[in-house]
């Protein structure tokens, strides 16, 4: 069997055309331009990319974006004295602090400064709790990205065994808790779990988000099963060839080994052109969200989670 490769590049664009016409009729009708406020500290390579794209789609999108670009020696002071300002800034409906942050700043700190319903990542404690219970909350922008594409190519959800490899608390847990929601049946498995590749076969929906180059094999997938691969991992390709500077090229891969486990799943998503551009139309998704909410307006429908 050869898996049908579910487009997140694609499915990305149709979520920002709704995102487009969802502002559109704000503007419009209410006289609302939903705005997003990124913050970036630091100069990492992968975070400027990332920051910059989100400013761009923003704006492509009809909303504004306000960026913060602050030093790597940014004091916490200071920036729990931006997300102060931002939080109190009616023209700002989403905030973001966009991470890993470095290392002399505690990201839970910053995280929970940033008010609830400003939280574009649904990663402060308040989120997190509404999530578990099953209450309104904002949903972090990638396993809201996976959700969206699993229920696109399996409609409903109930009742499938669903395998989240990883437990981090950006995309594992949440992960579990929205699989949940929709009535699977949810395993969270780790670098602990027994037996974790006959885990792994037993998995309707596989969810790979480990950070493990390649880990999760084709042996380790059932014939059929969806499987979403979170992983963004850059790797040494030698068959590419060096560069200029004589260093080895290097090539982008997931968490599962794709050659293989295409060979099985019923389908896949590519590492890249995944889940990574879920991961912004998302984010745009839920300041639409969020600025809905704090105009008492009804919410995006197709849009959240
Ligand atoms: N505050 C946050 N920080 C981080 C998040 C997040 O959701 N909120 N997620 C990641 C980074 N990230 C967005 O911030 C992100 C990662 C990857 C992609 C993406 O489109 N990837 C492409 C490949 C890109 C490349 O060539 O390097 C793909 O998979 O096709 C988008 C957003 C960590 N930080």
């Amino acid at each position: 069997m050869t898996a049908q490769i579910i487009d997140g590049k694609a499915f990305a664009e149709t979520v920002r055309e709704k995102v487009a016409a969802h502002v559109a009729r704000l503007k419009e009708v209410h006289g609302i331009t939903p705005g997003l406020a990124v913050v970036l500290v630091g100069e990492d390579p992968a975070s400027q990319v990332y920051v910059r794209n989100k400013g761009k789609q923003t704006v492509e999108c009809g909303m504004n974006s306000y960026e913060h670009k602050l030093s790597a020696d940014t004091s916490e002071a200071d920036l729990l004295a931006l997300i102060e300002q931002l939080n109190a800034d009616p023209a700002v409906h989403g905030i973001l602090v966009q991470l890993p942050l470095p290392d002399h700043l505690d990201s839970d700190l910053v995280i929970n400064a940033i008010d609830p319903t400003k939280d574009v990542d649904g990663f402060h404690i308040s989120n997190v709790g509404l999530l578990g219970t099953g209450q309104k909350s904002m949903v972090p922008c990638t396993p809201l990205g996976c959700l969206m594409m699993l229920r696109d190519q399996l409609g409903s959800l109930s009742g499938l065994n669903a395998v989240v490899v990883g437990r981090s608390n950006i995309v594992g847990k949440p992960m579990a808790q929205l699989l949940l929601r929709d009535s699977c049946t949810v395993t969270i498995a780790h670098s602990r779990t027994k037996d974790i590749e006959e885990v792994c076969r037993r998995a309707d929906i596989l969810v790979a988000a480990v950070g493990r180059p390649e880990m999760i094999k084709g042996s380790w997938v059932k014939p059929g099963a969806t499987v979403i691969d979170v992983g963004i991992n850059r790797v040494d390709a030698p068959e590419k060839g060096l560069r200029e500077d004589g260093t080895v090229k290097t090539k982008l891969v997931g968490d599962v080994e794709f050659d293989t486990a295409a060979e099985v799943a019923g389908a896949i998503t590519p590492v890249p052109g995944g889940v990574g551009p879920m991961t912004i139309a998302c984010l745009l998704a839920n300041t639409v969200t969020a600025a809905c909410r704090a105009n008492d307006l009804p919410e995006p429908e197709g849009l959240t989670a």
